[in-house]
């Protein structure tokens, strides 16, 4: 998670599509007036949880898939996490690993009970795979063991994960530096944590280490506060609904940028208000407001990541 923040810190200084708004962030700090408004984990209702290592199955499975919905106009998040706790409330064996390695694109489908091709669905089936394979090479089957092997260590979890799950491995090159952001592998350990209420399974004693999750929405809510600036030709872009290619030099700016900005905005808080805060928590407040709002324009990339 170092990595994360040293690199998106180097983003941000090297940015010519983006800027972070310093006074955009004073005003956010202005505004919360002491306290960020406390969103519960789960504030939706839509996942499993039952305080034991099957949640753990779940909220792995659930990240391994938390990417790219907004090809297909009607489906969210949400119907990703409640298609899978419904499928798991059905069938407790639905997450076994060895079952993960033989799902099918339309088997997917079904258990999600979504009717027509999931975007990116080759993608999402193959990672499902892979899950599956490297768990029960590695881990005995079992996410609740990935978890148990990092000693209460959110970093090492991450590190564990991108080391293991290749599909987690979230980064990109700029301007010649490998930037990383692990966006798929830090929610999982911050979905943990919310969904354990740190403790047990969610117990890490470097959660504060954790930084936001860059996505689509994050962006999109701090553009609207005012923290993020895009250039004219990139504004043009995301407000007409283009897509931005993988990789390419906006699309990174616009996500580190989001993660540096957190991080800055955490600074702020702690100086003028003298609270400690975590990202996470800014994450979460960030984002609940950013799916209830409907208007919201976010850039759309074709990705795996998020
Ligand atoms: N930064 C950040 N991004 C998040 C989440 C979550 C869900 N977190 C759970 C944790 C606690 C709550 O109870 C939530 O259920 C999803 N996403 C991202 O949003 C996008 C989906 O948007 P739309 O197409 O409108 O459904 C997509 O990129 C997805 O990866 C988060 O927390 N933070």
């Amino acid at each position: 998670m170092e990595e994360v923040k040293a690199t998106a810190a180097w983003v941000a200084a090297h940015s010519t599509h983006v800027v972070v708004d310093s006074s955009g962030l004073e005003k956010v700090v202005h505004d919360i007036q002491g306290s960020i408004p406390k969103v519960e984990w789960n504030f939706e209702g839509i996942h499993y949880f039952d305080n034991g290592p099957l949640t753990v199955q779940y909220l792995f499975v659930l990240d391994a898939l938390n990417f790219c919905f907004w090809p297909d106009k009607e489906l969210n998040y949400d119907d990703l996490a409640s298609g899978l706790k419904a499928a798991l409330l059905k069938d407790k064996s639905v997450f076994d690993a060895d079952r993960l390695q033989t799902y099918t694109g339309p088997q997917l489908r079904e258990l999600l009970n979504w009717p027509r091709p999931l975007p990116l669905e080759d993608e999402r089936v193959r990672l499902l795979h892979e899950v599956g394979a490297e768990l029960e090479r590695s881990f005995r089957g079992k996410a609740a063991n990935l978890v148990e092997s990092c000693g209460k260590s959110a970093a090492t979890l991450v590190a564990l994960i991108a080391r293991h799950f290749p599909g987690f491995r979230d980064h990109a090159l700029y301007k010649g530096h490998q930037i990383f952001l692990y966006k798929r592998a830090q929610i999982f350990a911050a979905d943990l944590w919310g969904a354990f209420k740190g403790q047990g399974y969610g117990s890490f004693y470097d959660i504060g280490q954790v930084t936001i999750f860059a996505d689509y929405i994050i962006p999109a809510v701090l553009r609207q506060l005012g923290v993020l600036r895009y250039s004219p030709a990139l504004a043009t872009t995301i407000d007409g609904n283009s897509e931005i290619g993988s990789g390419t030099e906006e699309e990174v700016e616009i996500r580190a940028c989001s993660v540096y900005a957190v991080e800055k905005m955490k600074e702020l808080i702690e100086a003028k208000i003298g609270k400690q805060v975590l990202s996470v928590e800014l994450d979460l407040w960030l984002w609940a407001f950013g799916v209830q709002n409907q208007t919201l324009q976010h850039h759309r990339t074709l990705s795996i990541y998020y």
